[in-house]
Order: structure tokens, then sequence, then C-alpha cells
């Protein structure tokens, strides 16, 4: 109930924002040189901001002269200060002169509020206003103003000429709604190219006010910017959001990162978008705790290329990693999908006793030396098979990574030499015992044919060779009995056989690093430091400490373990994967955001149990997305016929716009690939951005082929690949085949009738029994 009213209260308020401003819109007609003043009245604050930063670069260009000039001058903290001035000022014009085309982005009229107290950003504190602020005939005067961008700027009396988007004086211009106000009046998005201001859009919040600014009426111009940023067609980049942020998305992004943020939401209701900016945020808010580093876990390769210019827009960049869940381990990187049943296989808890069991045999799997034979104290001494299998089984008993039991089973195979030799027994001295049995495993070490056994008999495995051993299907049936059935080992070691690791192998390499373990190497020795031999610090402190900056290098290379870890897509992931997740994020706060209805994973109840170990006790903050802006109405309406058969009685976000273009229904006659073609064709020329085709997986190749020549703004996908992305317009091809392909099938379907911002075309092959109308069975009421 309560999650109902939630949502209802959601939707409305962005309705009533939509509302608000068409009816803003009357106002506005025929004013368009109002429209041009109120450029103007933005241009002139982006001037004075740009003269404000050339002020603060020159003063550090100043300040670094100078301090060039004067040399090491000053305390060190006052250096350290200046270096930090000069670094600041540089990202600043930096930024502003290579990255920023709309670095100041809103602006926000405020009521006088409540108190009078400023924040540490300058702006006044109070969200609700003071009383008498709304004078009783229904007028009102605006109290303040506030500009936000990208990054914060202060005038040379540190009052704030830019608010940064993070700051908390800025969530008014994305918590304020016609519903609940608080102190805005007028909420206006600015749009800019460099230094110029190209156009603004107004929102009014309490259009029952008359408001004045500086004795004149508040001016209300254009229909909103949600609407406007929703209706813009997509390249193959995903754009911020920044500008237009929504009340419920807001409450995200800005929510406390202690422990778990969990975020749920039907498709496009912004939750990829959300995920980036609260990476965006969380540095912004607390950037000493994130120097650990901020993962973003993505489905696709191809969702990182879409997503990746989203957070350097948003002035971020070093301390997040944006990987794809196939290249999480380091050096590996998955080149190919699986088919459904192996990746069910794989991607199942059964595979870590699979994994457990390989990683013990492959020990044994390049046929081991079945003798060991060494001289030590002039004496043939010999262990063979039976004695070699016990020490095996003995050394195997302890719980270590097998790498790691190396030294042990080294020990136990010397044991027995030394029994065997009887040296033991002739000394009852202990010390001589002792001293004795050192020279004898000196001797025996060091000897070559000692070294080559162990080689062969306990390699060092690494997980690439254990994955390997398993692609033989004998040992792999030896290693999977109980565990997998026939038909699965033969699947899943046929998969293995094949060149370069699939999506799905990823996640087991890294089990079995963690089962394999990585033995300590000798530490490499450091370069002598000339500073060290000049003031003789090497002889006072033989084990150097690294510096500082060393350990954050050395860090950075090994990173594996994160300060927060954001899982985009988490409905997909396995529950192997949530183990390879988990494993990063073992000390980090956690954001994760999934719909459960776009599930490509057959057993969302094994999943959710790998989930919850991954996350652990750590207490969880729930958030609902219920506002789909991807989707047009007509799409959404069509998706919603999916959701119904995929997950009867979930709830599809409402769509927030329509476009009166109903999806189009076209059946394969002629031959698919023709017809495929002419409706993408079709598709192109009626939208300025982009087209997705989405076929079932095993048709990927094919559909290129059909697009050939057709140029860049259209591309060929697999139902899987489809995850998470957008386009103007989409073409699915035979839902049939997309639902039949896994047990997950008709989560995937409803996926790919999601992806389009404008247009949808469904294509329909003789699987899909069209009716008269070429509307396929599974899209019928
Ligand atoms: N507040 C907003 N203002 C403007 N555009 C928005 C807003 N919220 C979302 N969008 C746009 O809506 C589209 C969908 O967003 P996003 O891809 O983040 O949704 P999603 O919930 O991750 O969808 P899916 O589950 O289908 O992958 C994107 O183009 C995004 O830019």
């Amino acid at each position: 109930m309560a999650a109902q009213a939630q949502h209802d209260s959601a939707v409305e308020s962005v309705h009533d924002a939509i509302d608000g401003a068409s009816r803003a819109d009357v106002h506005d007609h025929a004013h368009d040189s109002v429209r041009e003043r109120e450029i103007g009245v933005e241009q002139a604050h982006l001037d004075r901001v740009y003269r404000r930063l050339e002020e603060k670069i020159h003063e550090a260009e100043f300040l670094m002269r100078d301090a060039a000039r004067r040399g090491q001058v000053g305390t060190p903290g006052a250096l350290a200060e200046r270096d930090a001035q000069v670094f600041r000022a540089g990202v600043h014009l930096n930024r502003l002169n290579n990255e920023f085309e709309d670095f100041l982005f809103g602006r926000i009229d405020l009521l006088r509020g409540k108190d009078g107290k400023k924040g540490p950003d300058g702006a006044y504190t109070a969200v609700e206003p003071a009383e008498g602020a709304v004078r009783e005939d229904g007028t009102a005067d605006i109290a303040e103003t506030l500009h936000i961008g990208r990054i914060g700027v202060l005038d040379e009396d540190y009052a704030p000429l830019v608010i940064d988007w993070r700051a908390p004086a800025a969530a008014p211009f994305y918590r304020s709604t016609p519903v609940d106000p608080g102190r805005v009046v007028r909420r206006r998005v600015i749009r800019s190219k460099g230094r110029r201001v190209l156009g603004v859009e107004d929102d009014l919040m309490r259009p029952e006010l008359k408001a004045f600014l500086d004795g004149d009426e508040l001016p209300v111009i254009g229909d909103g910017a949600l609407m406007a940023a929703l209706g813009r067609a997509r390249g193959h980049t995903m754009r911020d959001i920044v500008a237009s942020i929504q009340a419920e998305q807001d409450l995200v992004i800005r929510a406390p990162a202690a422990s778990v943020t969990y975020v749920e939401g039907g498709p496009g209701t912004g939750k990829t978008a959300v995920a980036l900016h609260r990476a965006a945020y969380l540095l912004y808010q607390d950037r000493r705790r994130y120097a650990g580093g901020i993962l973003i876990v993505s489905p696709t390769p191809l969702l990182v290329a879409y997503t990746e210019g989203v957070l350097p827009s948003l002035g971020e960049e070093g301390q997040v990693a944006i990987r794809a869940i196939g290249s999480l381990v380091d050096g590996a990187e998955a080149t190919v999908y699986d088919t459904p049943s192996v990746a069910r296989a794989k991607g199942s808890y059964r595979m870590l006793k699979v994994l457990r069991k390989a990683a013990r045999g492959a020990l044994e799997a390049n046929e081991p030396p079945t003798r060991l034979r060494v001289v030590a104290f002039g004496r043939r001494l010999e262990l063979e098979g039976a004695e070699l299998d016990r020490i095996r089984h003995t050394a195997l008993g302890g719980t270590a990574p097998v790498n790691l039991l190396r030294p042990r089973a080294r020990k136990l195979l010397l044991d027995a030499l030394w029994a065997k030799s009887g040296a033991g027994a002739r000394h009852t001295d202990p010390e001589l015992a002792a001293e004795l049995r050192s020279s004898f495993d000196e001797d025996v070490t060091a000897e070559d044919s000692f070294i080559a056994f162990l080689d062969a008999w306990w390699p060092e495995l690494t997980p690439g060779a254990v994955l390997a051993a398993m692609a033989d299907e004998r040992r792999l049936g030896r290693w999977a009995r109980r565990i997998l059935n026939p038909g699965e080992v033969r699947r899943v070691a046929r998969s293995l056989k094949r060149d370069g690791h699939s999506v799905h192998d990823i996640a087991l390499l890294d089990e079995l690093q963690a089962i394999l373990g990585t033995p300590a190497r000798p530490r490499r020795k450091r370069e002598l430091d000339p500073l060290d031999q000049l003031t003789g610090l090497e002889e006072l402190m033989p084990v150097r400490e690294e510096s500082q900056r060393e350990r954050a290098e050395r860090l950075a290379q090994e990173r594996t373990e994160y300060a927060h870890v954001i899982v985009d897509e988490a409905q997909d992931l396995t529950p192997m994967q949530w183990r390879m997740v988990g494993r990063r994020g073992r000390h980090a706060t956690w954001t994760v955001v999934g719909d459960p209805a776009q599930s490509s994973w057959s057993d969302p109840d094994e999943a959710a149990e790998a989930r919850d170990e991954a996350l652990g006790s750590r207490p969880r903050r729930r958030f609902e997305l219920t506002v789909n802006y991807r989707n047009p109405a007509e799409i959404a309406e069509l998706a919603s016929k999916v959701l119904a058969l995929a997950m009867p009685g979930a709830k599809a976000p409402s769509a927030v716009r329509s476009t009166g273009v109903e999806p189009r229904f076209a059946v394969a006659d002629g031959g698919l690939g023709h017809t495929v073609r002419e409706e993408a064709a079709r598709l192109l020329d009626r939208v300025d951005g982009t087209v997705g085709v989405v076929v079932a997986m095993n048709r990927r190749e094919e559909a290129r082929r059909w697009l050939a020549g057709l140029g860049d703004r259209v591309v060929a996908l697999g139902s899987l690949e489809a995850k998470g992305l957008e386009y103007d317009a989409t073409l699915v091809v035979s839902p049939a085949e997309i639902a039949d392909e896994s047990p997950a099938g008709l989560r995937v379907l409803y996926v790919a009738l999601t992806r389009a911002t404008q247009q949808l075309t469904v294509v329909s092959g003789e699987r899909d029994q069209p009716d008269a109308s070429g509307v396929p069975d599974l899209l019928r009421d």
C-alpha cells in the first residue's frame, strides 16, 4: 500500500511539474523578446563566472611563477596549500576549456527561508519558506537566486556564483515539485555551449504565486526541461541528467552511503543514470573515504561504452572504475557468450563444488611422476606410488588454498625420505639430530631431481590451467559426479575447449584464484635511492617503508577491493558472479540497482541467496523508482503485455510522455533478412538518432549481414547484449525466438521491447504466429 502511494505521488509530481510548465507556457506566448532578455540575464551571469575563473587562473599562474622564483620558502603547510590552489585552478580551467559544454545548467529562485543560516557553500540552508514570505494577497519576493553547475565557484567575497550540483544547497533544484515546492518558486534549466548561453527552460513550482524579482514580475520561459531532455535524439553515448534529475531519483543519488542502498525500478526509470550520478555524488561528499575507489559493475562492454562519458561530464573520472562483468578479472576479457544451458550450469552455486574438486584434481591432470628418487647422505632413497598418494592425500587435508599447500607437501616428502634414510634413529641427541635433519633437507632440496619432481608432482596451478583441465569431458565427469548431469558435463567441457573465455568463465577464473591462492613471491629488490646512500639512512633503516606514493601506485595496480561498489542490472548476476563481485567489496558500502522483471538468470531465488551472501548482514535502505523516462506510453503499453506473462502481477512503471506513434508490426513473408533490412531502413528515415535491431543470440552474425551498408546509426544486437541500452527506434525480430531462447526468455523479450525512446517495430517470423494485423501471438491481448 505504502509503495503504491509512493508510486502514485512520484508520477503525480512529474505530471504536475509538466502541467505547471504548460501553464507557464500560457504566459510565454509571443514573448520572444522576454526569452531573449532572460537569455541575456543568464549570459551576463555566465560571463561573470568566467571572468572570476580567469582571475583565479591568473592568481594560480602568478603563484606558480612566484613559487618557482623564490624556491622552497614558506612553511610546508603554506606550500601545500599553494600547490593545492594551483592544482584546483588548473583543474577548473582544464575542465572549462575542454569538457563542459554546459558547465552552468541550472538556477533556482527562492523565497525567504525560515532561518537565516548560511551553509558552507554560502547559500541559506532553510528548506521551508519563512512565515510571511508569501503575502496575504498571494504575492511574494524572491529572496535568493542560486545558479547550479558542474563545479562550484565563489566570488571574491566568498558568495556563491555557482553551486556544485552535489552540494546540499543544490538539492532543492532536484527535490522541489509543485506538490512540495519548499522555497523554490522557479526552477530554470540553462542550455549553453562553450561560453554562450543558448536557451532557458523554466518550471514553475508555485504557479499560484505572483512573484517579484528586484521589483519585476518573475518571467517563466518554455515547456520545462525534462520533456525537452527526453525528446532529444539518442547518440551512441549516454548523456548525464544533472539538469533534470527528478525528486525520487535525487533521494537515491544523495542517500547516505552507510551499508547498502538497494534500488528497484522498471525499464527506463533511470537506474543506470542514477547509479552513475550517485558515484559522482559520493566522491564529492567524501573524497577521502572514496579514495579507496568506486567500482561500477555493468552487464556488458556495450553498456560500459555507452555510459563511459557520463562521469567525466560530471567532473569525475580517476576514482571510478566501470567494468563489465566479463572483464572484472585483470588480464581476462570475455569474448564469447555461452549457450543458455551452459551459462546456467556455470553460473550456479553447484559449480563451486566442481571447482573445488577440479582445483585439487588438476594437480594430477598431467600424469604426474609416480616415483621420487634422490641421493642423500650417500644413499639412494625412493618414494613410490602408494606412499606418494598417501602424502598427497595428507597434504590436501589442509583447508588452505591449493597452491599454498605446496610447502606442506614438500615438507611431508622430506619427512618420508628422512624416515627412509634411517638417519634420525642413529642419533639420540635432539640438537644433533635437528642439525643433521636440516643438512639432509638442504642436500635433498638442492638436487635437480627433487626440484623437477616437485614441479611435476605438485605444480603451481593457475586458474586458466584448471579451467583448461576441465575441458576434458572424462575428467570433468569425475570432478562433477553427482553435481552436474552427464549432459551438462558434456556441454560445459565442450564450451571450455573453445578459444577465448566466455562471460561466465570469468567468474569461474576468479573463484579458482581464491581456491588456488597466490604463493608469496620473494619481494623484488628496491632500486637504491641515491638520497638514502647520501645520508646513510640505508644502514639505519634496513627495512625501508614504502613511500606514500609508492603505496598508492601499488594499490592502484593491485586493486581488487573497493570502498564502494555499484552493481548495475543486479538482477542478472549469477550466484558465481555475485561471489566474484562480493570479493571486491568485502569492506565496502554498496549501491545495488536492478529490476527482477528484466532478469536473464533462470533461478532468481538462487541468485538472491548469493546476493545476500555477498552483501552480508549490512542493513539495507530500499528505494523504488516508478517513472519510465525512456519509453513513450505507446511502447510501454505493448511491453507491459509481456511483463504480465513474464512476471504475473508485477507493476510496470508509468511512462511520462506519449508520442502518438503506435508500435508497428511487420510480417516477414519474403524472408526474415529482407523484411528486417527494409524495416530498419524505414526507421532510419523516421528518427534522427540510433536504431537498434534486437535478434535472438544465435542470429547476431546473420543480422549484421542483413544490415550491411545501412550506415553506423543502425546496430544489430543479440537479446542479451541489449541490456541497459537504448535507441531512438528499436526493431525487435521474432519475439518467439527470443522468448524460447532460455528459461528466462520472456524477461529477456521484455528487455528488448523496452529499449526505444521513440519508435518500435516488431518483425514476426512463422514461429510468432502473427494475426491478420501482423501482431505476434506473444503480444496479443
Ligand atoms: N531525470 C531525468 N532527466 C532526463 N532524462 C532522464 C532522467 N531520468 C532518466 N532519464 C533518461 O531515461 C533513459 C533511461 O535511463 P536509464 O538507462 O538510466 O534507465 P534504467 O532504469 O537503467 O533502464 P533499464 O532498466 O531499462 O536499463 C536514459 O536516456 C536517461 O538519460
